[in-house]
C-alpha cells in the first residue's frame, strides 16, 4: 500500500514538473507580450471605443494584421481578465503600471539577467555592471532617456503604494509639520503624501540628475544631494523602495544620515519595503517579494529584500531604540523606527 502512494506521489511530482518546466522555458513570453500590448496601446484602443471591440474594428484602429493581433488577444484573455488589470497596461491611467512594464522589459534592463549566473558564481560582482559598465544610478545619471523611464516606473509604483499606506496606517504622518522623502525620484510620493496630509511641507530629496529635471510641485521642495552624506532636516524622513537597493554597510549608513536628519525626542523614519516571511506566514503576494528579490540581485550592486530579523539588524545597528512594522496592501510593509 505504502509502495503504491510512493510510486503515486512520484508519478504526481513528474506530472508537476513536465507542466511547470515549461513555464520557466515560455515564462518570458508573458511580459514580452505585456509589453507588445502596451507598445501598441491595445488597452488605450479598446478604453478609447468605450464598449467591446471587434477584432476587426481593433486591428484597423491599430494598424495591424488581424491574425497576428487575434493570437495576442488569445494569449492576453487567457492570461487576463479584460477588467481592471488589463486597464493597469493603459499608459493614461490612475493605477497604470505600462512604464513599469516598459522598464523592466527595456534592453537596458533585461541585458544584466544574462550573466546573472556569473554574479552568483562571483560572488558579488554586479550583473548591472557587468553588462553596462557601471552601476544603475551612474548609468542613469548618464542616460537622461533611462533615467526619466526608471522615474516614471518608480511613480506608478507610488502611486499604488501611498494609498495603501494612508488606508492601512491611519495617522502616520499625524502631528508631523515637515517630511523629507528620501531618495524620492520624481517627486510622485511626496506630491501625493502631501495632497492627503495637507499640514505637511514636502522635501523630495534625490540625487542632482534626478531633482533637477523634476517637475515643480506645490508644497513640495526639490533638494539634489547624496543620502550617504547628508539628508535635509525633517519632522521625519520617509524612505521608499530605496534601502533594498543597498547592501547592509550602506543601508545602516543612510539610517544613520536618516536619523541625524529627524529630531530626537519626536522623530521618526518610515521605511516602505518588502519584508520577506517566513514559510507560516506567506500570502498572496510572497512569490512577487521573492521575484523582487531576484530583480534587486540582478539590478543593484549588493542590494537585497530583507526578513524581519535583517530589518532588526540594520535598524540597531544605525541606532534605533525600537521599530514596529504594519503590512500594507502592497508589496511593501510600512516600518517606523525611532530614534
Ligand atoms: C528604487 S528608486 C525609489 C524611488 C522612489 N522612492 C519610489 O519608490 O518611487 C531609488 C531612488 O534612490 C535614488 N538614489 C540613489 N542613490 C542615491 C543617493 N546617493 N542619494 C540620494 N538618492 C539616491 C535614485 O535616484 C532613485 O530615485
Amino acid at each position: 500500500m505504502e509502495e503504491t502512494q510512493r510510486e503515486f506521489h512520484h508519478e504526481e511530482e513528474e506530472e508537476h514538473a513536465d507542466i511547470n518546466i515549461w513555464k520557466y522555458i515560455l515564462g518570458f513570453s508573458e511580459m514580452a507580450v505585456v509589453k507588445c500590448a502596451i507598445d501598441l496601446g491595445i488597452a488605450d484602443a479598446i478604453e478609447r471605443h468605450g464598449s467591446p471591440i471587434t477584432l476587426s474594428d481593433l486591428s484597423s484602429t491599430l494598424g495591424c494584421a488581424p491574425s497576428l493581433l487575434y493570437r495576442i488577444m488569445r494569449f492576453l484573455m487567457h492570461r487576463y481578465a479584460q477588467t481592471p488589470l488589463s486597464r493597469r497596461l493603459m499608459r493614461q491611467e490612475e493605477h497604470s503600471m505600462a512604464a513599469f512594464i516598459l522598464m523592466e522589459s527595456s534592453p537596458v534592463m533585461l541585458a544584466p539577467w544574462l550573466s546573472l549566473s556569473a554574479r552568483v558564481l562571483a560572488n558579488g560582482t554586479s550583473s548591472f555592471e557587468k553588462a553596462h559598465g557601471e552601476d544603475l544610478w551612474s548609468y542613469t545619471a548618464a542616460n537622461p532617456d533611462h533615467s526619466q523611464l526608471f522615474n516614471e516606473a518608480m511613480a506608478c509604483d507610488a502611486r499604488l503604494v501611498v494609498p495603501a499606506m494612508i488606508q492601512g496606517c491611519p495617522g502616520l504622518f499625524d502631528g508631523l509639520n515637515s517630511l523629507v522623502d528620501v531618495g524620492g525620484g520624481n517627486g510622485t510620493t511626496i506630491k501625493l503624501l502631501v495632497k492627503a496630509c495637507p499640514w505637511l511641507q514636502g522635501i523630495n530629496f534625490d540625487l542632482p540628475h534626478v531633482v533637477s529635471v523634476a517637475a515643480e510641485i506645490s508644497g513640495v521642495k526639490h533638494v539634489g544631494g547624496d543620502m550617504f552624506e547628508s539628508v535635509p532636516k525633517a519632522d521625519a524622513a520617509f524612505i521608499l523602495w530605496v534601502l533594498h537597493d543597498w547592501a547592509d554597510k550602506e543601508c545602516i549608513q543612510i539610517l544613520k544620515k536618516c536619523k541625524e536628519a529627524i529630531p530626537e525626542d519626536k522623530g521618526k523614519v518610515i521605511i516602505v519595503d518588502a519584508v520577506i516571511q517566513g514559510q507560516e506566514e506567506m500570502d498572496k503576494l510572497t512569490d512577487a517579494r521573492l521575484m523582487l528579490d531576484m530583480v534587486t540581485m540582478a539590478h543593484t550592486t549588493a542590494g537585497k529584500e530583507r526578513t524581519l530579523k535583517e530589518w532588526g539588524f540594520v535598524l540597531g545597528e544605525a541606532g534605533f531604540s525600537r521599530y514596529t512594522v504594519k503590512p500594507i496592501r502592497a508589496l511593501q510593509s510600512v516600518i517606523e523606527a525611532f530614534p
